[in-house]
């Protein structure tokens, strides 16, 4: 599926993708209570709240790895929690991209192989796909490494790793679940300076999920949510 997401439409688009009044338990724990998001093309929004708040349940509503028992998530003329299963997958394989807290790296694999991954599995010949990673390890200086496993680099390195890996198949929209959470301070800034001028320079949409204040300063606008409800957007406090 691809969407026609101009840079130069940002302030006034269709949102890329909207959630709107999201409701998901499990079982007698009501995580989600009426969340609500929408992201557009080239934006960052940042989804804070406390610890059980929600904010990775909405995440995962959004991307369609969990269905909400009621509400819609509307990504160009689909609504997601209408498609069959194989279609999701399909959906989340070629138009969106992860980084999670621990960057999930293949530990077998090589920085360059992980990143040339989500290419080889969508069938992109091997020279095309080393020459795609190529271009995003550079632009998150991981070039260095690329010959290295995942338990051979830093945390911040490996996060770096997963940003490229999660924007090598040029993904409409980015997931990032606390992209930051398991490194310290100076390699937490440097990744999301990295994440947030790529969404900047391109058309990529980020969800962003942090309970760090400082981290959600990156986002163009912040969703708090709390007790599964969203309460209020507003501009990041920077
Ligand atoms: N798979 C699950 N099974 C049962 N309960 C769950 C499951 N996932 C989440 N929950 C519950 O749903 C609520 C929301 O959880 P969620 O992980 O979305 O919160 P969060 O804001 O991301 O928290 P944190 O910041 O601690 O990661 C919590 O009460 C949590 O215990």
């Amino acid at each position: 599926m691809t969407l026609d997401a101009s840079p130069d439409h940002r302030e006034d688009a269709e949102p890329v993708l909207a959630g709107s009044d999201l409701h998901l338990s499990f079982g007698p724990t009501p995580a989600l209570r009426g969340a609500s998001l929408s992201v557009g093309a080239g934006e960052t929004v940042a989804v804070t709240g406390s610890s059980g708040s929600g904010k990775s349940t909405l995440l995962h509503c959004l991307a369609g790895i969990l269905m909400p028992e009621s509400g819609q998530v509307r990504y160009g003329d689909h609504d997601i929690t209408a498609l069959p299963d194989k279609q999701r997958s399909a959906l989340r394989r070629t138009d969106f991209g992860f980084v999670f807290q621990f960057g999930q790296l293949v530990p077998e694999l090589t920085v360059d192989e992980n990143v040339a991954l989500p290419l080889r599995l969508a069938g992109v010949g091997h020279k095309e796909a080393r020459r795609r990673a190529a271009h995003w390890m550079e632009r998150l200086e991981v070039t260095g490494i690329a010959d290295h496993r995942p338990g051979e680099i830093s945390g911040g390195q490996g996060q770096r790793t997963a940003v490229a890996r999660a924007l090598v198949a040029d993904p409409v929209v980015v997931f990032a679940d606390e992209p930051t959470g398991a490194l310290d301070s100076l390699a937490g800034e440097q990744v999301m300076t990295l994440l947030s001028d790529v969404a900047e320079e391109s058309t990529t949409a980020v969800v962003l999920v942090t309970h760090e204040p400082r981290v959600a300063a990156y986002a163009d606008r912040e969703v708090v949510i709390r007790d599964g409800s969203t309460q209020r957007e507003q501009e990041p406090v920077r």
